[in-house]
């Protein structure tokens, strides 16, 4: 390990952003009894600019009046480059109730973008005098954004997480596709008669997981448009998770079940994980730094990987 340690990410669970326009009230409270994690009340790119103020007014009501359970309670706000923004953060912050855990600020292209938030929410917190510190959640989803990864997941004490957000991604980069997130037809290698798809999200995910464990945030994939395809979404979530990542959105109420799913460390891998710290101690008693389990070596490095299952685990059961 370096001389500079690796800070843990929060110890919440989020296996599951599911999100819902601010301007369509009627499925708040279908949300909150839903399974996901976290919940991402929005007023940027699923409200229309003319319902932005009622938008605004629903959510503020309704961070209050619906009861939320133990989720993570998040509304997106829009872009620093629209008129919208800072009332979307004034009015929260000032009208809505302590019960608001975290803002989402999208289309995040350096770290300067989130200092400006933290600003505003630091004097808005400090003038209502409330009790609870707001976190905060960027996406990147532009060209700049992933350019400047790094320097955005260093950007304040309050980030939590960090998300993918394919569809804008897309937009900004150029590339010719409008599928959100997923297999896209043209990419892909070709040898001998035969198509071989490669993963166009790949290089844009190692990079935000690689920003967000070295500074202790939260790395999530977004969103996967087409929710009556299950296998597409299971695989891109199993992708996800095996790069690190620790949840996924949800579009649809469909969705939800997958991404707790594939998120969840399933029984048997956090059964063979704990054998694997067992079978680790018993070398370490033994003066041995390095072991066979089930014919193949595992050493110290194992007992890190074992340990990221247990503590997943431990977080989504509560023994965290
Ligand atoms: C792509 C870039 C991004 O920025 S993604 C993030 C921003 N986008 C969003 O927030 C969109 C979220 N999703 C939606 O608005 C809706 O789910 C869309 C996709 C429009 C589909 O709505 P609708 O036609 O009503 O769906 P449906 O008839 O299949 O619904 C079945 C039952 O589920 C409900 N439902 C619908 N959406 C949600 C949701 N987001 N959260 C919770 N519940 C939801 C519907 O009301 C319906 O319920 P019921 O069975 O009638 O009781
Ligand atoms: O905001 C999400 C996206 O995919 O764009
Ligand atoms: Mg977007």
């Amino acid at each position: 390990m370096s001389f500079r340690l690796q800070p843990p990410a929060p110890a919440r669970p989020n296996r599951c952003q599911l999100f819902g326009p601010g301007s369509r009230p009627e499925l708040f409270a279908k949300m909150a009894a839903s399974a996901a994690d976290v919940i991402n009340l929005d007023l940027e790119d699923s409200v229309a600019p003319a319902d932005k103020a009622q938008a605004r007014a629903n959510i503020t009501r309704a961070v209050s009046e619906v009861d939320w359970g133990n989720k993570t309670l998040s509304v997106r706000i829009n872009g620093l480059d629209t008129p919208f923004w800072y009332r979307d953060v004034v009015d929260l912050l000032e009208q809505a109730g302590e019960r608001l855990d975290q803002i989402m600020i999208p289309k995040v292209g350096c770290a300067a973008d989130v200092y400006a938030v933290d600003a505003l929410v630091t004097a808005c917190e400090a003038a209502a005098g409330r009790k609870k510190r707001i976190s905060l959640e960027v996406i990147i989803e532009t060209a700049a954004g992933i350019a400047h990864v790094e320097e955005i997941a260093a950007s304040s004490p309050r980030l939590q997480a960090m998300s993918l957000g394919a569809a804008d991604f897309a937009a900004s980069m150029g590339m010719q596709t409008t599928g959100i997130g997923g297999t896209q037809e043209n990419y892909y290698m070709h040898r001998e008669g035969a198509k071989y798809w490669s993963d166009p999200w790949h290089w844009a995910q190692a990079a935000i997981v690689a920003a967000c464990r070295t500074h202790g945030v939260l790395p999530v994939d977004g969103p996967f448009g087409d929710f009556s395809d299950e296998e597409g979404f299971r695989a891109q979530a199993r992708r996800s998770a095996t790069l690190g990542m620790v949840g996924k959105w949800a579009i649809h109420p469909k969705q939800v079940a997958l991404a707790n799913e594939v998120f969840t460390p399933s029984e048997a891998a956090v059964t063979e994980a704990r054998e694997i710290l067992a079978a680790m101690e018993a070398a370490k008693a033994a003066g041995q730094g390095a072991a066979v389990y089930k014919g193949r070596l595992v050493d110290i490095a194992s007992m890190r990987q074992a340990e990221v299952i247990v503590r997943q685990a431990d977080i989504i059961s509560g023994n965290r």
